[in-house]
């Protein structure tokens, strides 16, 4: 049960006089983690497009919806697992992919891999990641000490050299990650004032490019080693990471490609839903990239339900302004098979590394927990939109 972790918290105060080393709530790690970054860097993770409009309205969204707890239903056994692509997971929840993690922790994503994996929370690894997809996977699925095998996932910036997006395929298969995540909202970046103030790109320092300095094909596609000649392996990554081009019909070649489950993030229309499980998508992510991307966009949680009501039975994860135990089970009422963690778990790792990371997994599942069995449900399944009513009703 991850409601103990209240037990011990409050044991280890009132019996040992020792308080939990990090804050149990978004705020609270979100102040602290500002303390401790860099502006450069806490602007970066903080940031979003434009005026912050739609980071605002993705939380505004959640403020709308209201649990109404019912009362005396037994909820002794309780179960908050989940069944995702045919895997059971212990809780609604996925790390989202968040790139060049070294700007927050020095051990970057290898640290949110373990952070992960002794929560047992599958990751997903991103392509902008500042450590290799290989040495992710490989911190993933250390069983040394006391951790259990991760879960993994590979989350596709599809690069406009097909080959080299595939190759990134291949390699996800190759290192055991069980599924591709393609995101489709950012094949380029947004107008993100707190980044152009401080004008801090940490790409153009080589941070969250490991993926394509390592890949075979992109070095093919250099005259000199980027060992080398960096500067030309940074310009080449500029002018190959994203693809404007791509079309429905690029996820159709995609399903074609690989035997591996495929998800697209950042779809926001009933429409693209629609159209990415025609071109043979398993499942989308609904997500409009925590603000970061168009600002004015409607937010992420007010697309959900159409999103739903298109393409229902197929799987559907969330993200964009989940920050605790009751926005999981809203996202989840309103149709949403599992979330994903963006900024929490990146406040975490800045806080305390792969510790950092644990402990915010630990808190948002004990407190998703405990809302889901206080509001009357004892399973994640029983949790639907008669559990909600609007704000405004
Ligand atoms: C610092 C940062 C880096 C991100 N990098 C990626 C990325 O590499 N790939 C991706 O698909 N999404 C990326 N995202 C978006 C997240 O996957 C997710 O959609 C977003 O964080 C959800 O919003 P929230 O953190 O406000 O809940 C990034 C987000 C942040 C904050
Ligand atoms: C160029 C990769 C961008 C990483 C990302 O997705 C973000 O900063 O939101």
């Amino acid at each position: 049960m991850y409601s103990n972790f209240q037990n011990d918290i409050y044991a280890k105060g009132m019996l040992g006089g020792v308080r939990p080393a990090y804050p149990t709530e978004f705020d609270g790690w979100h102040e602290a983690a500002h303390q401790k970054l860099t502006p450069e860097a806490y602007g970066y993770i903080a940031g979003s497009a434009g005026l912050e409009t739609t980071a605002h309205a993705n939380r505004a969204a959640f403020a709308r919806w209201e649990i109404i707890p019912r009362m005396l239903r037994d909820t002794s056994k309780r179960d908050t697992s989940v069944e995702i692509l045919g895997k059971r997971w212990d809780a609604p929840i996925a790390l989202a992919p968040i790139g060049v993690m070294t700007i927050a922790h020095e051990e970057g994503e290898v640290a949110v891999a373990r952070g992960a994996s002794r929560r047992g929370v599958p990751m997903i690894a991103s392509t902008a990641a500042a450590k290799p997809m290989e040495e992710i996977a490989a911190a993933l699925h250390d069983t040394s000490g006391n951790e259990t095998s991760g879960r993994g996932w590979y989350q596709l910036y599809w690069s406009s050299d097909r080959d080299v997006a595939l190759s990134f395929v291949r390699r996800a298969e190759a290192a055991g990650f069980e599924a591709i995540v393609v995101t489709v909202d950012t094949w380029q970046l947004a107008w993100r004032p707190r980044d152009l103030v401080q004008a801090f790109l940490p790409f153009l320092r080589g941070e969250g490019v490991a993926n394509f300095l390592s890949d075979p094909v992109f070095q093919s596609r250099l005259e000199k080693s980027p060992q080398e000649d960096p500067e030309a392996a940074i310009r080449l990554w500029g002018s190959i990471f994203g693809n404007p081009a791509l079309t429905f019909d690029d996820i159709a070649w995609l399903r074609e490609q690989t035997s591996l489950p495929i998800l697209v993030k950042g779809i926001q229309h009933p429409d693209d839903a629609t159209a990415c499980i025609d071109a043979g998508a398993d499942g989308v992510v609904v997500s409009n990239h925590g603000g970061r991307q168009v600002d004015g966009a409607r937010a992420s949680l007010d697309c959900l339900p159409d999103i739903v009501s298109a393409i229902g039975g197929s799987t559907i994860l969330f993200d964009s302004g989940v920050r605790c135990g009751a926005d999981i089970m809203k996202a989840l009422a309103l149709g949403a098979d599992a979330v994903l963690i963006g900024r929490p778990m990146v406040y975490g790792l800045a806080l305390g590394g792969a510790e950092g990371v644990e402990h915010v997994l630990q808190c948002l599942q004990a407190d998703f927990e405990l809302n889901m069995v206080l509001s009357g449900i004892g399973n994640v399944a029983d949790i639907d939109r008669t559990c909600l009513v609007r704000a405004d009703d």
